[in-house]
């Protein structure tokens, strides 16, 4: 609370205010569908301000920040929060170690079940995959995507391969994931800090045996989940769109943030097609789109304000 603000007390006179600096590393693209005017003006009405740092500068000539956030930044500064550690936010920069969590997790029976579907690495030679992807067991179709995630459009380019000699097409270093049916609705639940919500997206349709007989090949994925296939308020079948029951979504939540060791991330999830309490996590994603997700604004500000209360309780501690 290095910055100091005037604010009126109420009764003529001034109050100092301490400003909680929060400094951020963020693209370009990122900047704009996070720190939305609304979101900036609420933030500063509670005495947040807003920095961007200049990543091509020592940190150490800039701030005095009491938090950072940031996506892809490695360096830190003593006493400051960073939320989140660099080195927990890369073990979700590759597909298949940020899945591990859940599959250690094994939540079997507990309001349902949630796992990852099958799904393998290929690193090189797409001319072994057809053969790599029958030992391993796997069945078509089969969601082809980039092993490594790291913000590029390019790593969000999915395809889903229905036959198996097109395998051969693919371009490794990727996964391959078991396409599951889930009737095409997926549920996208955000994280931040201790706050849950969650959120219906139009996902694929469901593809049948029949259906792949007749469509060989490999097909590039269009950006279903994306905000524009918002479901929530489409008139779904009820046990579609029955959201995952609330105890199970706040112990998954619970545990991958101490498993991961993050505070800002997202988790796909879908409900396996004829079930109620299957589910498979498909996606984690570290500091997603959250100018989507429903009052972020509140919910978001009350977060950082957490940071502001521990730090005064530290520096009281102090005196
Ligand atoms: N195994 C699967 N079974 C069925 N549908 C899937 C599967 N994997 C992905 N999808 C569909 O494809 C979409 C994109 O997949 P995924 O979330 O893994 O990609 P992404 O590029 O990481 O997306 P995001 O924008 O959420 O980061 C999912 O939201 C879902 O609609
Ligand atoms: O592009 P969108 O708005 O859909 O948001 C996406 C976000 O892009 P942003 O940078 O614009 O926030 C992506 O970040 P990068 O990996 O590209 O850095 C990623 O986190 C997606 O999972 C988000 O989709 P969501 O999971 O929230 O639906
Ligand atoms: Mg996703
Ligand atoms: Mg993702």
């Amino acid at each position: 609370m290095r910055i100091k603000g005037k604010k009126f007390d109420g009764e003529g006179g001034e109050e100092e205010e301490q400003k909680l600096v929060v400094g951020y590393a963020l693209t370009l693209k990122k900047k704009k569908s996070f720190l939305q005017p609304e979101f900036e003006r609420l933030a500063c009405k509670k005495g947040i301000l807003f920095v961007a740092i200049d990543v091509n500068l020592p940190l150490s000539d800039q701030g005095p920040f009491d938090i950072i956030l940031h996506k892809d930044y490695r360096q830190t500064h003593p006493e400051v929060i960073v939320i989140d550690p660099p080195y927990a936010i890369q073990h979700l920069h590759n597909r298949q170690s940020m899945l591990q969590d859940v599959v250690d997790l094994n939540l079997s029976d507990f309001h349902g079940r949630v796992g990852v579907p099958k799904q393998m690495v290929i690193m090189k030679d797409p001319l072994s995959i057809p053969d790599e992807v029958a030992k391993a067991g796997l069945k078509l179709p089969l969601v082809a995507k980039p092993l490594v995630v790291d913000g590029s459009a390019k790593s969000h380019e999915l395809f889903l391969a229905c036959d198996w000699s097109s395998l051969s097409e693919l371009e490794p270093p990727l996964v391959l994931q078991e396409f599951v049916n889930h009737d095409g609705i997926l549920f996208k639940i955000y994280i931040v800090g201790d706050a849950i919500k969650v959120v219906r997206r139009f996902s694929l349709s469901n593809v049948n045996q029949c259906q792949l007989a007749k469509v060989p090949g490999i097909f590039p994925f269009p950006r279903v989940s994306s905000a524009a296939a918002s479901a929530d308020d489409a008139n779904l079948d009820p046990r579609v769109a029955e959201l995952p029951p609330r105890p199970l979504l706040e112990r998954l939540s619970k545990e991958l943030r101490h498993r991961l060791g993050l505070r800002l991330f997202n988790i796909d999830m879908i409900r396996e097609h004829g079930t109620r309490d299957i589910f498979y996590v498909i996606d984690i994603n570290y500091f997603p789109g959250y100018g989507k997700m429903p009052d972020y604004e509140v919910i978001f500000t009350d977060f950082l304000l957490t940071f502001k209360k521990k730090k005064c309780r530290a520096i009281s501690c102090e005196d």
